[in-house]
């Protein structure tokens, strides 16, 4: 039997899970990194087993991937197959909504699920699946230690004011405030700043993930100042299937006149609108850059739209701009997008260098631009890993 002590990271999302194997005996090694999508309806698989390796991507039957537990099992028996010796001495999970209190990774008690659970309505599309992840995992390996990580928690060094919503006092005591979310994906971009551009780090930086969830962050000094989602991960920019930022007066209406449920403008919101809704044809970026109708090109139009207000707006809140990063599988790949949202931003300090742009270089801008812009791909399951290594060693 392997001694080599392992941790697994889970991400559950929406519809889908991304796992990870890491060999956390020193800094914590990749050895396996997986992503099932489309959980429930046609499930696939991606899974690649370190470098080196070629990437197998291959259709799952339905019964494979009927829920997130059915997909957890699925994952685990390839992870189990690939690695017969290997034994989780820890789960490490990302939980999007830690709610006011939980700054910081925790280890999951009886107490802390407690808390979580009366979080979930707070993220309805993410909060039920990672806890979902968490009970099957506790059930798996009753012997791991189970940590949790939150994607709020990088944003709880924001000023009061940008966590305040202009409602009576007593909702900010209830908890309706401004959280911010994929707070892993920016202390990782925080941690990479810090040790390849020490100089950006410490400066005004605005980090842009673009996902199939999407939010822009303000940091100053590697610390979050202010971001775009909100009470929940339906706000600030649109998204795949979300709205972002929209009136909520279109609520009233849609209950009022449209006679809608709740429950009907709440999957309206989340599961049918951004990019899927305003195209017509899908939420996938990379189907409607090559799509070209009329309705695909005015998706692609808001989203950058919506991406460079913000960009203005954090860098007011941040009294300057030194540097612009994107990360996120749009962020990350597709040229378009970024220098659509740098084009005619000189007035910011932004000059992009279309052909480091193209050749997806880490700096991107040019030699004079007085901001650089850069290109850093985020790795949210390496900070899980970490936090787990870190728990596992005060242990021992
Ligand atoms: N080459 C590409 N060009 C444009 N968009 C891309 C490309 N590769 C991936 N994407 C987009 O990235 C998005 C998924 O991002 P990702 O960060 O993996 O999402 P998630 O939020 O599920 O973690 C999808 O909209 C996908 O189309
Ligand atoms: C918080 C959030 O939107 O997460 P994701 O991008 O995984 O949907
Ligand atoms: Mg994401």
């Amino acid at each position: 039997m392997s001694t080599t002590p392992v941790a697994l990271t889970l991400n559950a999302g929406s519809s889908s899970l991304k796992f990870g194997l890491y060999d956390i005996a020193a800094a914590p090694v990749e050895m396996a990194m997986g992503l099932i999508e489309n959980i429930g309806k046609a499930p696939r698989l991606k899974v690649h087993f370190g470098p080196g390796r070629t990437p197998v991507s291959r259709d799952l039957a339905a019964t494979d991937a009927a829920d997130h537990r059915s997909a957890l099992t699925t994952a685990l028996d390839l992870l189990r197959a690939q690695f017969p010796d290997a034994r989780a001495s820890a789960v490490g999970h990302r939980v999007v909504h830690g709610g006011p209190g939980l700054a910081e990774p925790v280890v999951l008690t009886p107490g802390v699920m407690e808390e979580l659970r009366r979080l979930s309505p707070f993220a309805p599309i993410h909060q039920p699946h990672n806890l979902a992840g968490i009970d099957a995992a506790m059930e798996a390996f009753p012997e791991a230690l189970q940590v949790a990580c939150f994607d709020t928690a990088f944003h709880r060094s924001h000023p009061r004011v940008n966590d305040i919503f202009a409602l009576p006092r007593e909702y900010y005591d209830k908890g309706v405030r401004r959280y911010g979310f994929h707070g892993l994906s920016y202390d990782y971009i925080s941690g990479e700043l810090k040790r390849i551009a020490p100089l950006i780090h410490e400066g005004r930086v605005i980090v842009a993930h673009l996902g199939n969830g999407a939010s822009m962050c303000g940091m100053i000094g590697g610390r979050s100042v202010a971001s775009t989602m909100g009470f929940t991960a339906l706000d600030g920019l649109p998204m795949g299937t979300r709205t972002g930022q929209i009136d909520p007066g279109v609520i009233f209406y849609l209950v009022q006149q449209e006679g809608m449920s709740i429950d009907e403008v709440r999957q309206l919101f989340y599961s049918k609108s951004g990019l899927l809704g305003l195209s017509g044809l899908s939420h996938d970026m990379r189907a409607l850059e090559a799509a070209g109708t009329v309705e695909a090109n005015e998706a692609i139009d808001y989203f950058v739209f919506r991406i460079r207000r913000e960009l203005g707006g954090l860098a007011a809140a941040l009294g300057g701009l030194d540097a612009l990063v994107f990360c996120g599988g749009i962020g990350e790949n597709s040229r378009l997008i970024r220098e659509r949202v740098c084009e005619g931003m000189g007035w910011i300090g932004l000059e992009l260098d279309r052909e480091r742009n193209a050749a997806g270089d880490t700096v991107i801008s040019t030699d004079m631009s007085r901001a650089r812009v850069m290109v850093v791909p985020t790795n949210e399951e390496l900070v899980i890993a970490r936090a787990a290594r870190k728990f596992l060693c005060a242990q021992s």
